[in-house]
């Protein structure tokens, strides 16, 4: 059953955070597997004369939410609500905030964000909304909030908060990632370790699409100081960053541009009957005689892994190597799909080798061949033949693997 938390995490502002642990959902979405679950972070500061709420939650846990704030605020005293970014999991709170608000909130975001919230809740949503521009600033409560756009992290409406006294960076989805983890910030480095790979995760399968995008924005950030002065990055999912705030961007950039781990080799391949799974295995046996560390995803009669965790793994393998039965005069489905998620969501310049097996007429490898060759990926060689392996076919493989590296 998915829970709350409130923490406050800093006296001078006073702030706090509301975080929902989504353990209840399957596929974040309605696509990417999680069973790790996430969580939606929500924000409060108390100023002088002004109470901001920086985004709010999904809008199956808006009753658990206003009941978490109504501990720590008086709903009608809230007199700002920035909203960074207005996908569902973020805004689907906001009527029912606004509602037990008495609509005296004024809501800021950017022209982009005005327009979709009227299109997802009406036009009551928008009735005090303010739109900001990129870079402009507003004294509330004493301090001064900047407001920088970064669009297309994820959407063309999105934005971060930078409050400029206290230094702290309200980026909502850019720094985010999935699962619930065991604290609420970086300071518990174990807690870090088993969350980073959750975050590559959901850098890919939310924000990969528009991977150069990331780049860009953090680049505009730099260019800018606040990630190098940041006190604290205050994401809408995961961990808070504040013992080493610009971590997190640095492993953004490194997904962004595809750092590979030392040795990883991602592994993935159909076998309906067992002749392609033959190939591989000479592959992953190959893999290992020369010191690397084969990831493995298959997809048989017994198993069907996650296309969200196979596209976790792109940004940082070395290679890939990717066998296919052909299939009805076509690649197996189970990997043109995946190879479809890989090509618009984790497009890299890595190396990729195809392995084939075929019937009466192969099929799979070629086309595969083609859609690497239009992509970033580099075709190193397409090795298919009929049915079983044959000595000739196993030494040829072995051959390609080492062309790789
Ligand atoms: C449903 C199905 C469709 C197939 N379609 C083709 C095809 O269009 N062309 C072909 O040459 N072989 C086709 N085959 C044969 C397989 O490609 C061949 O047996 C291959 O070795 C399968 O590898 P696997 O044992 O790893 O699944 C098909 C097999 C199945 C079960």
């Amino acid at each position: 059953m998915a829970s709350i938390i409130t923490k406050k995490i800093l006296d001078e502002p006073e702030l706090y955070l509301i975080r929902v642990n989504d353990d209840e959902i399957k596929y974040f979405e309605a696509t990417w597997y999680i069973p790790e679950g996430i969580t939606y972070n929500s924000y409060l500061m108390k100023l002088d004369n002004a109470i901001v709420l920086f985004d709010t939650v999904k809008k199956e846990y808006a009753e658990m939410f206003l009941e978490e704030l109504r501990k720590i605020v008086d709903l009608e005293e809230i007199t700002h609500i920035i909203i960074h970014h207005t996908e569902p999991d973020h805004t689907g709170a906001l009527s029912k905030v606004l509602e037990a608000n008495g609509y005296r909130a004024k809501v800021l975001g950017t022209a982009f964000a005005r327009n979709l919230l009227e299109g997802f809740y009406g036009s009551e949503i928008v009735k005090n909304f303010q739109v900001v521009k990129d870079g402009e600033e507003l004294k509330i409560g004493g301090k001064t909030f900047r407001f920088i756009t970064v669009p297309w992290l994820h959407w063309p409406d999105t934005m971060i908060t930078y409050v400029v006294e206290d230094k702290l960076i309200f980026s909502c989805d850019a720094g985010g990632g999935y699962s619930i983890p065991r604290g609420i910030d970086d300071s518990n480095e174990d807690v870090v370790k088993e969350y980073l790979p959750y975050v590559t995760k959901y850098v890919v399968t939310v924000i990969g699409h528009y991977h150069k995008y990331i780049v860009q924005n953090i680049k505009k950030l730099k260019k800018l100081g606040i990630i190098d002065n940041a006190k604290m990055i205050l994401p809408g999912h995961g961990l808070i960053w504040r013992k080493n705030p610009k971590r997190i961007f640095e492993h953004y950039e490194r997904i962004g541009a595809g750092v590979p781990e030392k040795d990883k080799v991602l592994v993935i391949y159909d076998s309906m009957y067992g002749f392609v799974e033959e190939r591989m295995k000479v592959v992953i046996d190959e893999l290992k005689r020369l010191g690397k560390k084969p990831i493995v995803y298959r997809f048989t009669d017994r198993e069907n892994p996650a296309i969200a965790d196979i596209l976790g793994e792109v940004p940082t393998a070395e290679a890939i190597i990717i066998g296919a039965s052909t299939f009805e005069a076509d690649i197996h489905p189970r990997i043109r799909y995946t190879l479809f998620e890989i090509l618009d969501k984790a497009n890299y310049e890595k190396p990729v080798l195809i392995i084939g097996a075929f019937g009466w007429g192969g099929v799979a490898g070629r086309k595969i061949e083609t859609l690497i060759a239009r992509s970033k990926f580099d075709h190193v060689a397409t090795i298919e033949s009929r049915g079983r392996p044959t000595e000739e076919d196993r030494e040829k493989i072995r051959e390609a693997i080492k062309a790789l590296f």
